[in-house]
């Protein structure tokens, strides 16, 4: 083999791994063809098509069933070749059926993470790929670098000259998908709290779900818990149109300016979006809010997530922990590109409720990568 040299490393390799290094490569730039292909097989609602066909679901059967042109009906390899993609990433598999002419053919089912998929499931993270893999928020990652090289705050402010709540306003078609997202998985977060029977609400008067979106949460525990006085704060025009209850009501302003006083100061996927110093202003305000009333029990329940960093490979010993490793610091990539957030170590959570003036936390990892953090002044 000829021997390459450059004026730094050595930079030889074997053929064999050679040739694997180059599938590592191709791999990592063929990535977002994974995520493209997903959004595709969404948009056609196929897992929704195998879902209603109820059983093993042949090719034939699938393009009869996909709103796809004539002309692409009649090319059955189009839909062969993009479901063979999706199955290679586990999102269908094939089962035998007897098939119209009564072979035994393949047909597709659905999985696990095919069924989240499903329009109809509660928990559906359709709206979340829906919004994450939209063309806004797609094309600031092609601007990292420029950002880098700008005083920009956000790859996001580079591509659309604005921050992303403000685009928020400016496209309301954006705007509902978003906010449609962040139901779906307030949704899934609601029930596992519920269901695990966690007894953070025990014992509350009054809760402010802060920056609480289209009042998910607020309604479940304001459903869930009678006595409890429930407000749901957010930016006025996202909260313009909803309904409270009795005990359940909506408040709109910037949660910068104003925080409603309470017993609990409940905050979901929301420390993460904002900046070191933004968070230690809100933090500071939340004390306020939770002990203005001479109220010694009062708290601030976070839900978000604590990174567990990798230390000599210790900590992330696992496929599992690996792959929950790999989610958190996807999740910080999108922090950055999108917000002037991240996500944080548990050090960096403790550094940011001392500077807030609070005394203690609990830490709770019960929810996947995200974690239950309790707040104490
Ligand atoms: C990531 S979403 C989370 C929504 C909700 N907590 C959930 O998890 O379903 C962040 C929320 O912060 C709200 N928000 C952003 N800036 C705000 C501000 N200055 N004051 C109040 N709410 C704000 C947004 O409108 C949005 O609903
Ligand atoms: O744009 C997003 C997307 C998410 C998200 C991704 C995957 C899920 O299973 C759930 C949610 O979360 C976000 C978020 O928490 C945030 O503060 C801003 C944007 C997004």
């Amino acid at each position: 083999m000829e021997k390459v040299r450059s004026s730094g490393h050595d930079l030889q390799v074997g053929a064999t791994e050679q040739l694997k290094a180059q599938a590592h490569i191709w791999n990592q730039i063929f990535n977002f063809i994974n995520s493209m292909s997903l959004k595709c097989a969404i948009q056609l609602g196929i897992p929704d098509a195998i879902h209603s066909h109820g059983k093993p679901m042949t090719l034939s059967q699938l393009i009869s069933a996909l709103p796809i042109h004539q002309n692409k009906k009649l090319d059955s390899h189009l839909i062969y070749r993009l479901m063979r993609i999706l199955v290679n990433s586990s999102f269908f598999s094939l089962q035998e059926v007897v098939g119209e002419t009564d072979q035994l053919e393949d047909g597709y089912v659905l999985t696990n993470s095919s069924k989240l998929l499903v329009r109809d499931n509660p928990f559906s993270l359709t709206p979340i790929l829906l919004t994450v893999l939209d063309p806004i928020m797609t094309k600031p990652w092609h601007s990292i670098s420029t950002w880098l090289q700008s005083d920009d705050p956000t790859p996001f402010a580079t591509t659309h000259g604005m921050e992303f709540w403000d685009y928020t306003v400016r496209d309301p078609r954006f705007g509902n998908v978003f906010n449609e997202a962040m139901a779906s998985d307030a949704r899934l977060v609601v029930s596992v709290l519920f269901d695990k029977r966690i007894s953070v609400f025990e014992g509350l008067e009054s809760l402010v779900d802060l920056a609480g979106g289209t009042g998910t949460v607020g309604k479940a525990i304001a459903d869930a818990f009678p006595h409890v006085e429930c407000t749901v704060f957010d930016l006025p025009h996202v909260i313009a149109d909803l309904q409270g209850s009795t005990n359940l009501k909506f408040v709109g302003g910037d949660m910068f300016d104003e925080i409603p006083p309470a017993d609990a100061i409940f905050m979901k996927w929301i420390l993460h979006d904002w900046s070191d110093e933004d968070c230690v202003k809100l933090l500071k305000r939340c004390k306020v809010a939770i002990t203005c009333k001479g109220n010694k029990n009062g708290k601030v329940i976070l839900v978000d997530m604590v990174i567990v960093e990798k230390q000599n490979n210790k900590d992330i010993g696992h496929d599992h922990d690996h792959q929950l490793y790999e989610t958190q610091i996807l999740f910080d990539m999108l922090m950055m590109v999108s917000f002037p957030g991240r996500e944080r170590k548990e050090t960096e959570w403790a550094k940011l409720f001392s500077d807030a003036g609070f005394s203690t936390y609990k830490i709770t990892p019960i929810l996947g990568v995200r974690s239950l953090i309790e707040v104490f002044p």
